[in-house]
């Protein structure tokens, strides 16, 4: 009997890039934009792509479907390496990989029903199916009371839901987000990433994203990967990757999402000593008050903090004075790392 193991799948590799390189002629010049990039994207994961304007983050994610010609190297997909597809083949990755747009890409002159429809009408599928198949696709995103509307009738949101329901109207098995939610406002962005999760979990289908929004990394992402002038700077499970960011891009990047920062606070006389206790989420240590009171009894003050969770996991960090009382700093350090994952003196 072939037994099924849910865990293996979950960790099974659906793209491997290996040695991954692009550059573009501009004229006589060349401007190279992915360097030797190596990483794997796991089956049934939503995989974020972050870094600074002109990082690469298009050109990796167009380089998987393959609207961009790698230049170098290899792009596996369930281990066969696209970059040499013909024209069939690439015919029939493209109809297994599904992309969605800041801008949707919507045909203005068509209903909603027919934009849907077109990558089934494309593919020769008949009149009956296509109609059952938009149907159930518009039900998934919630606008089966549209189908007759035109695209300029509908917000933001709703277009953006349409290019969902098109991008999958042909069951892939890899969805390709290109700043999916940059164009929309709070509220509906938030609306389309519950629905990109959800679509997620239902149809277990890949997930490969480029934003500039940290917030959907955090609020979205299983792992994510940083580029910086078109090289892997750092690559992990977010919880990680934002817990404890170990490079200046990812710091900078993250900036957005930081409590706001205020000028550190003297710590008054040498009586007192200003700690950062930081929490990575990598050890489990919660970030609890009654923790810190206990360690260091009522000498402590909480200064400020920023405390998230992130994957089930406790990241941020408290800023405490702590009066000495005429103990030794070093054993202050000692006591502390007990309670945090990283402590930090930031003030005498
Ligand atoms: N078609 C092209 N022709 C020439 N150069 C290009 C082309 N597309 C991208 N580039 C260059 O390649 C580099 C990487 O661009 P890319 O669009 O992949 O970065 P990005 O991280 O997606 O940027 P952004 O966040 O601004 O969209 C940049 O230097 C860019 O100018």
């Amino acid at each position: 009997m072939v037994s099924f193991n849910p865990q293996a799948l979950a960790a099974a590799v659906h793209i491997r890039l290996v040695g991954l390189g692009k550059h573009y002629r501009v004229g006589q010049q060349s401007v190279q934009a992915l360097h030797d990039i190596n990483l794997d994207i796991r089956r049934g994961e939503v995989f974020g792509i972050i870094g600074r304007s002109g990082a690469g983050k298009s050109s990796l994610l167009r380089s998987l479907n393959r609207l961009e010609q790698p230049s170098s190297g290899q792009v596996l997909i369930e281990g066969e390496d696209i970059v040499g597809f013909d024209r069939a083949r690439l015919a029939g990755l493209r109809q297994r990989t599904g992309m969605i747009f800041q801008h949707f890409n919507l045909m203005a002159s068509q209903t909603v029903g027919n934009n849907v429809g077109l990558p089934l009408r494309l593919a020769g599928i008949g009149r009956a199916e296509r109609e059952h198949r938009v149907d159930e696709l518009l039900q998934l995103v919630g606008l089966q009371d549209k189908r007759d509307a035109y695209p300029a009738q509908l917000s933001g949101g709703q277009k953006q839901r349409v290019g969902i329901a098109r991008a999958l109207v042909l069951q892939p098995d890899l969805l390709l987000c290109d700043e999916a939610t940059s164009a929309l406002d709070p509220q509906s962005s938030q609306a389309i990433l519950a629905l990109l999760r959800d679509i997620n979990r239902r149809l277990g289908l890949t997930i490969v994203l480029i934003t500039h929004e940290m917030e959907v990394i955090r609020d979205l992402c299983d792992r994510v990967v940083v580029l910086e002038q078109g090289r892997v700077v750092e690559q992990g499970d977010v919880w990680q990757v934002f817990g404890d960011p170990q490079h200046d891009v990812t710091r900078a990047l993250l900036g957005t999402l930081q409590p706001a920062g205020h000028d550190v606070p003297s710590a008054q006389a040498s009586a007192a000593i200003l700690l950062d206790l930081h929490y990575t989420g990598a050890s489990g240590h919660e970030p609890e008050l009654s923790a810190i009171a206990a360690l260091f009894g009522c000498r402590t003050h909480l200064v400020q903090g920023g405390i998230e969770r992130i994957q089930g996991r406790a990241l941020g960090r408290l800023r405490v004075r702590v009066e000495t009382a005429g103990g030794g700093v070093d054993v202050l350090l000692q006591q502390a790392r007990q309670i945090a994952d990283r402590v930090e003196r930031v003030g005498v």
